[in-house]
């Protein structure tokens, strides 16, 4: 059976003799489809293998879902909540994952050195701090430069204004940190969130929450749901060994078709390797930066410093300096930390190896 994905395609790949199909294509738009994943294909491709969206991922697999089909993709793509697949009905292992918008990533724990992805394809991240003792500029660049470097857009979500006397300083604060970043301020238990996160919640959009423990996130959530029963605290379960997470990651979909990531990855998220979104957060300072007449300059007491002498005309504030200094050395630190942690469990692991050739070689002789 062939079907026409016509539509599925950019404007410009549609022949006019080939009939829209409006609701197929309305349903794989509130999946998030998007023209930069139509662009990578051919119309046969999109015939034989129909793109499909991970929803989930659990220890059986991926759960797809596409225009009109819900699929287990077992074990075996290297792909993640929020991945396009072109879904190979005959052999779903086969798969294609299609190239990615935006990936969260972290390094595993462990000997493997295997990136762990947590979530693709995000449009959009609220980075939530409260109008209180949660807010602080240098905890809110760290998650900025997080979601830079996955390629999301950040905006910054500033909750509890109901409790605050004055929140003027705290957006005043959030608004400097940087240009390219929108701040927002609301009572997530309000009607607000809905009207004031509208312009990143359009149907098809993806987006994820990133925080603290207590500022908002899931009451945000809740909120975006609307009267829909929100999914979240679901994931979570009690044990023996304490609340945790389950490993499972999923896509929520409320009824008009935006996708809100509930992923326990996102908590863990370490600011390694990351060395990019840094310099793309603190682009002003890495670009003064280069003025700097030694290449090594450690913009101390050097001659010709561009970095001191933009603090001391007023174009660079200290304090934004000393952060991107402090964030930059914590990146380095992180990422040189999980190469040695690397280092030593290949060690550990050839160690582990030898010992017990050597006890199984005493056995023996025994
Ligand atoms: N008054 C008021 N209370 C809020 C606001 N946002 C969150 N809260 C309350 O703050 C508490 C924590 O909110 P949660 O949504 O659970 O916070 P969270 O970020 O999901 O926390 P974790 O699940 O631990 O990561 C709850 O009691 C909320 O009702 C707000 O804007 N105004
Ligand atoms: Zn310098």
């Amino acid at each position: 059976m062939t079907r026409d994905y016509s539509q599925f395609l950019p404007t410009d790949a549609q022949t006019p003799a080939q009939t829209p199909e409006p609701a197929k294509r309305a349903m794989l738009d509130i999946l998030g489809w998007q023209p930069f994943f139509a662009q990578q294909l051919a119309l046969e491709t999109l015939t034989q293998t129909p793109p499909v969206r991970v929803v989930e991922v659990h220890r059986n697999g991926l759960q797809v879902r596409g225009a009109d089909l819900e699929a287990l993709v077992p074990p075996g793509p290297e792909a993640t909540v929020g991945d396009w697949l072109l879904y190979d009905a005959e052999l779903p292992t086969r798969s294609v994952v299609l190239e990615r918008k935006s990936l969260f990533k972290r390094r595993a724990a462990g000997h493997d050195r295997s990136i762990q992805m947590i979530a693709a394809n995000v449009d959009t991240a609220f980075v939530v701090t409260s109008c209180n003792n949660d807010f602080n500029v240098a905890r809110l660049e760290r998650f900025l430069a997080l979601a830079f470097e996955a390629e999301v857009a950040p905006v910054i979500v500033l909750t509890k204004a109901d409790l605050c006397e004055d929140p003027t300083p705290f957006v005043a604060e959030a608004q400097k940190i940087s240009a390219r970043v929108p701040v927002v301020l609301l009572n997530a238990k309000s009607e607000e969130p809905a009207q004031k996160l509208a312009d990143w919640c359009a149907p098809g959009q993806t987006i994820a929450f990133l925080g603290t423990s207590g500022v908002g996130k899931s009451t945000l959530v809740n909120a975006l749901f609307g009267s829909e029963q929100a999914e979240t605290g679901a994931i979570r379960e009690d044990d023996s060994r304490g609340r945790h997470t389950t490993t499972s990651r999923q896509l929520h979909f409320t009824d008009s078709g935006l996708a809100i990531l509930d992923t326990p990855g996102m908590r863990e998220l370490q600011l390694a390797e990351a060395g990019d979104g840094v310099a793309d957060l603190f682009s002003d300072v890495v670009e003064i930066a280069t003025q700097c007449k030694f290449r090594d300059c450690a913009h101390e007491s050097e001659p010709g410093c561009a970095v001191r002498a933009a603090i001391a005309d007023g174009t660079l504030e200290a304090e934004r300096f000393e952060r991107w200094r402090k964030l930059e050395a914590e990146e380095r630190h992180n990422t040189a930390s999980l190469a040695e942690k690397r280092a030593y469990d290949k060690n550990f692991g050839k160690m582990v190896k030898s010992v017990t050739k050597a006890h199984k070689g005493r056995k023996g002789r025994r």
